[in-house]
């Protein structure tokens, strides 16, 4: 189900980097280099799998930037959420 702005905001409120804009959250995280920017991604491509849901992102050198989205609901669900947590998870690793 989507979310009401308000209660993206006040999610936002806890989630460190994210921004939320045009329907969808966006983040962007900066890597030392190619191979750890690849390597963040492919652990997040992995989690996305796993929980059905997947990231619009794309990737120059050692940056990634992120956009989650629910197409189906046309906007920010749950969904959403669960995998940006995940995401941070995945980057704080590396
Ligand atoms: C059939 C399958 O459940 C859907 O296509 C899923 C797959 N991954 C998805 N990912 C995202 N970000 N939004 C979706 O609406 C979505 N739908």
């Amino acid at each position: 189900m989507k979310l009401t702005e308000t209660e993206i905001t006040s999610r936002l409120k806890t989630m460190d980097g994210w921004e939320y804009e045009d329907n969808a959250l966006h983040t962007s995280f900066e890597f030392e280099n190619f191979k750890d920017a690849f390597s963040a991604m492919s652990r997040i491509a992995f989690e996305a799998e796993a929980l059905n849901h997947h990231p619009d992102w794309s990737n120059v050198y050692n940056v990634v930037n992120i956009s989650l989205s629910t197409h189906d609901a046309d906007g920010v669900t749950e969904n959403d959420f669960k995998l940006a947590r995940a995401i941070d998870g995945i980057v704080e690793e590396e």
